[in-house]
């Protein structure tokens, strides 16, 4: 398995948010549905360790999230919804740190950066435009090796070429064995992307959706 859940349980205060006793998959591109405050970014944060909780989360059928954090963070990638950095860093700052942490290969900032069509690289994130913030995070969310990306609402903010060629990166990653979990009120089909399987999560769980 590629991920696995058992038995996760995500609280906000008293208020439960995930309860999901057990959701495996292998690998693929997954859409995770959802109403508005269903729990997709409360999901994929504790996915990523950026939130306590209760259970287990396992990567490649051997790194847990809990005893080991660091493998565990080298293979899983997040790109945020509505991502916010500080206002006197610069795309550039963020992007060599983390490309340093993640150990991204010789050249592949470079390819991302032209991919998405980032420019203004060493203005800072406080004279961006909320559409160049997106496309920082969202090459971010591929540096390094990961086995996993989480992109949460990807095409918010975006323009067309750009979600064309992050479809276009999506496809390429994947075809070198990257599993993706999206989220997104948008169809992902119009922008031609087959996803293996859809989950809607709802009252808690996640369930797998039989298109009809
Ligand atoms: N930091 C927080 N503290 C307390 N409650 C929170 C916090 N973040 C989110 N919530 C609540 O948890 C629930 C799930 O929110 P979450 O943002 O995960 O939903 P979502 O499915 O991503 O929604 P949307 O589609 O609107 O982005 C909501 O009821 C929200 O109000």
């Amino acid at each position: 398995m590629v991920l696995e859940i058992r038995d996760l349980h995500q609280k906000y205060g008293d208020q439960e948010i995930l309860a999901i006793p057990s959701f495996q998959i292998g690998h693929g591109i997954y859409w995770i549905q959802g109403e508005n405050g269903a729990g997709k970014s409360t999901l994929f944060r504790t996915l990523s360790g950026m939130l306590p909780y209760q259970g287990n989360v396992i990567l490649n059928d051997q790194y847990d999230l809990k005893k080991q954090p660091v493998d565990y963070r080298l293979r899983l990638n997040l790109g945020e919804a509505e991502p916010l950095y500080p206002s006197f860093l610069t795309p550039s700052d963020l992007i060599s740190f983390v490309a340093e942490a993640k150990k991204a290969p010789e050249g592949q900032v470079e390819k991302l950066i032209e991919a998405l069509g980032i420019n203004y690289l060493k203005n800072t994130f406080g004279s961006c435009s909320s559409g160049m913030v997106k496309k920082v995070s969202l090459a971010v969310a591929f540096l390094g090796a990961p086995t996993v990306i989480i992109l949460d609402e990807p095409l918010i903010t975006i323009d067309f070429e750009a979600q064309k060629a992050l479809f276009e990166l999506i496809r390429s990653y994947h075809a070198v064995g990257v599993t993706f979990l999206l989220s997104s009120h948008q169809l992902f089909q119009q922008g031609g992307l087959t996803v293996s399987k859809t989950f809607a999560l709802k009252n808690k769980i996640l369930q797998e959706i039989t298109a009809a």
